[in-house]
């Protein structure tokens, strides 16, 4: 298999909270993480595929102008807890690397490439990754 990856960065900030649960109850879940606070995210986007007479499977210009408009013009300096695919899921790096891969999918249309992997790392210790094969429990 031959990939590209490429690599982006935003700032955001979050809560991680249930909308049904009490504020206490969410702390008990969350700890710290239940209170607004923010991150410099990095978002990994994974292509699969054959490359064309260029010898691009993408350019990376494209590939980069694609994850501008799908998600960094609504993710960056924004509170994600306000975004609507975050109302009723709490914003995780999971639930964001799920949905992130989702929206990809939909907007890298290719006979020749797909979309393989998205990794959304919240710190440097800490990421999730969705791979093509990997929603089976989502
Ligand atoms: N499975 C998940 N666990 C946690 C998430 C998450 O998205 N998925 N998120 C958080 C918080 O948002 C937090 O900001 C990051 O947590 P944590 O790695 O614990 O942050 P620290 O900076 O304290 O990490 P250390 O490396 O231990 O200093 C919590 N959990
Ligand atoms: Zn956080």
């Amino acid at each position: 298999m031959l990939t590209i990856t490429k690599e982006f960065s935003f700032h955001a900030a979050h809560r991680l909270h249930l909308r049904d649960l009490s504020e206490s109850d969410n702390l008990r879940i969350y700890g710290n993480c239940a209170r607004l606070h923010g991150h410099t995210y990095r978002l990994q986007v994974q292509l699969a595929g054959r490359p064309d007479e260029t010898g691009m499977i993408l350019h990376f210009g494209e590939l980069k102008g694609i994850v501008q408009r799908e998600v960094l013009s609504r993710y960056d300096h924004a509170d994600l807890s306000d975004l609507p695919e975050y109302h009723d899921l709490p914003a995780t790096a999971e639930n964001m690397a799920e949905h992130i891969f989702r929206t990809l999918d939909c907007a890298l249309v290719s006979d020749r490439f797909r979309l393989e992997q998205v990794t959304v790392y919240e710190t440097q210790t800490a990421w999730a990754t969705r791979s093509r094969d990997g929603g089976e429990h989502a």
